[in-house]
């Protein structure tokens, strides 16, 4: 009697070396018994795939039908060849193994033969069998036949014992007599089939009855559950690459020594990597040894350098944790508001184990167990290990410390023009987080420029230093048919975008309109409320503004001017695309979950585009009060200041960024993003969705 600790060591290891070694002796046992192969293909990640086309293939060559049955694991299709003959379709969809389809087929076919043939075989018998009855008369057949319990009852027991059918005496019910039938009757036809039909029935009812997991022996009672098990797991390594850089951190796990017991544990398992996919490691279990070597009293580096060294399957001796409660994934997704480069962090606990992404991928984070290292994919990533990437705890405090040492570092100038008010302007209103100035330009504040309104108050810039976007949870929003959601042209003052917006209006009146704007001043002779502006007194303007009704205003020469969040619904709602060119502190305002905004950011092309595109084009200055000039170089500056200024506070709350060089081109750019918003469905905050 062996041992316990022998004894349980050879369960777990004969549970995994079937997974790994059955399939070149199956495929052998095949070859000789001209037999089908009735292989369980472990859940060894990427062994899986390897040994499953073995055995399909070695089955082939010998003719013989193969039946691989693969674990519960989708990417290697448990029921494979036999899931190709019971669920063709499920098999087509698996794209990993390769296997030739109509091969496939024809074993279908053959299927579907055999089956007949045994159904032909036994109507002939019962025939014979009520002959001989009537007649009065016996035989051996018959005798088989009316057995106790009749045809009937023979039927149902078959099916609740169906790994004794092959080896039933009875010949009325042995699948290989039947068979043998089949194959005489088979010979004398032109057309013979080539596979051994019974091993392809023995096979397909193998796997159809789920009758492929090795029988383990029963755990003798007298064995202690308390003693230390301990299991061998085996694993391939892979090269899978992960996006441009890196590789498969070996086997999908992070080590790292445990501070109590100074032993080397199982840290991190990475979603779906091997060892997450082979269901067989756990994190907290301790590792023993690596391909026979003991790592007892070994740090990780060593652990590590064994693995780098190794090829193909590596062999952990590993003693469980207590707890092995499953990793699920979470279905948060995120939209990252930063760029990450796993290569470039020097506290990521395992470089290769890093997800790169860049600022605006959306990314499905599958686990937030760890408080400062999460673990993701990016969305649509067909690669299926997760990364690590920085939790957004653990984000925040580096931008903040970043921050910090660079307003040390920077002289003030520099601090000024990104991320302060460049000129304060006298405030309009109490509530400085909804008060908007439009402008920051020379021309505003010598309030040259009378086309524009000029918006006001400049607190809101200290507001937008608070905030640190890292990460925003985000869920898909389906586009609803005649319910378009705003869109919002946001750019620096004379990059465009009234221009765009002139020329999206006049290819449909009907489909593109802007709100129309309230003021206090009083109506001018021949001016229509509701035409030009919504007329309003100053009082109940001021009353509407406290209440946040306005998405932004300003005053301009004693009149306050402003858009209103109720005409912009109101657009929405009678199924126009609102179209809306706001200043960009208008944002915060417009971007809830009941306009549900599209944002555009129109960002300036480099000085020398910017400026040879507007000349080219006799392009008028909107810094000139009567836009009777163009612009001067002075302003094209001006332009791409605003514009770093507005990427460095706002880039995060951009849905799109289009670059206005060649008018014609953007003007295209933008018909296919708003078409995009129309028909597709698209990212969206989740608390808009919810
Ligand atoms: N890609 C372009 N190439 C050449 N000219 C352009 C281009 N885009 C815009 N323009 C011209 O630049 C001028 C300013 O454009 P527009 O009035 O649309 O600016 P804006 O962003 O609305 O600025 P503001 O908010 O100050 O009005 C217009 O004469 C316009 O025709």
């Amino acid at each position: 009697m062996p041992s316990l600790r022998e004894y349980k060591d050879r369960v777990e290891f004969r549970r995994e070396s079937i997974s790994f070694s059955l399939p070149t002796r199956a495929a052998g046992k095949a070859r000789r018994n001209d037999q089908a192969v009735v292989g369980r293909v472990g859940n060894g990640a990427e062994a899986n795939e390897g040994c499953a086309e073995r055995i399909v293939r070695g089955a082939f060559q010998h003719g013989t039908g193969a039946v691989a049955a693969a674990s519960e694991k989708r990417e290697v299709r448990a029921s494979f060849i036999g899931g190709a003959l019971v669920h063709e379709k499920g098999f087509l969809s698996c794209e990993r193994v390769r296997v030739h389809l109509p091969r496939v087929r024809r074993i279908s076919e053959q299927i579907s033969y055999v089956r007949e043939g045994e159904r032909n075989r036994r109507s002939q018998q019962r025939e014979r069998d009520t002959l001989t009855r009537g007649s009065g008369g016996s035989s051996s057949s018959s005798e088989t036949a009316s057995s106790p319990g009749g045809p009937s009852t023979r039927r149902r027991r078959r099916s609740a014992r169906p790994r004794q059918k092959y080896a039933d005496p009875d010949p009325a019910i042995a699948v290989s007599d039947t068979c043998r039938l089949n194959e005489r009757r088979a010979s004398l036809r032109p057309r013979r089939p080539r596979l051994g039909n019974a091993g392809l029935l023995c096979a397909h009812d193998a796997v159809a009855q789920k009758d492929y997991y090795p029988r383990l022996p029963d755990i003798p009672l007298e064995v202690d559950e308390d003693e230390e098990t301990v299991k061998i797991v085996q694993l391939v390594k892979s090269n899978e690459p992960l996006g441009d850089a890196g590789v498969e951190p070996i086997v999908g796990a992070t080590i790292k020594t445990c501070e109590i017991t100074g032993k080397i544990v199982i840290a991190r398992i990475m979603h779906g990597g091997a060892a997450d996919r082979s269901g067989l490691i756990h994190v907290g279990d301790e590792v023993c040894e690596v391909n026979g070597i003991s790592v007892e009293g070994k740090t990780p580096s060593f652990v590590l350098h064994i693995l780098q060294n190794s090829e193909g399957t590596i062999t952990f001796k590993i003693v469980p944790a207590d707890s092995k409660s499953g990793i699920r994934e979470s279905k948060v997704r995120v939209k990252a508001h930063f760029s990450y480069v796993a290569a470039d962090d020097p506290y990521i606990p395992c470089k290769e184990a890093g997800l790169d992404f860049v600022k605006g991928d959306v990314l499905h984070i599958v686990s937030q167990d760890d408080a400062y290292w999460w673990q993701a994919r990016r969305e649509g990533d067909r690669n299926m290990r997760a990364g690590l990437i920085p939790s957004r705890a653990l984000q925040e405090r580096r931008i903040l410390l970043e921050r910090k040492e660079k307003e040390k570092e920077k002289p003030e100038e520099d601090n000024i023009s990104l991320c302060s008010v460049p000129v304060p302007l006298p405030a309009l209103c109490p509530r400085p987080s909804t008060s908007l100035h439009a402008s920051p330009t020379k021309c505003n504040l010598q309030g040259t420029k009378t086309k524009k309104i000029i918006y006001d108050a400049a607190e809101n810039d200290d507001f937008d230093r608070e905030e640190v976007p890292t990460y925003e949870e985000v869920a898909k929003l389906y586009p609803r048919p005649g319910l378009y959601r705003p869109v919002v042209l946001i750019g620096p003052p004379g990059v465009g975008r009234n221009e765009l917006k002139r020329r999206l209006i006049a290819t449909d009146t009907e489909k593109y309109k802007t709100p129309v704007p309230y003021t206090s001043r009083p109506p001018r002779p021949g001016e229509i409320n509701g035409k030009e502006y919504h007329f309003m007194t100053r009082e109940k303007m001021e009353e509407d503004i406290e209440a946040g009704k306005f998405i932004e205003y300003g005053e301009y020469k004693g009149n306050l001017y402003g858009t209103s969040s109720e005409s912009v619904s109101s657009l929405v709602n009678a199924g126009y695309v609102c179209l809306l060119s706001p200043h960009y502190q208008a944002l915060k305002m417009l971007r809830t979950p009941q306009l549900r905004p599209y944002v555009i950011y129109v960002k300036p092309p480099t000085f020398e585009v910017l400026k040879d595109t507007r000349n080219e084009a006799r392009a008028r200055s909107t810094f000139d009060e009567s836009n009777s000039r163009g612009f001067t170089d002075e302003e094209f500056h001006e332009i791409l200041h605003s514009a770093e200024r507005i990427e460095f506070l706002y880039s995060h709350l951009f849905d799109e960024v289009i670059v206005n060089a060649d008018l014609s081109m953007t003007f295209e750019q933008l018909i296919n993003a708003i078409h995009r918003v129309e028909s597709e469905p698209l990212w969206v905050p989740a608390s808009w969705v919810q």
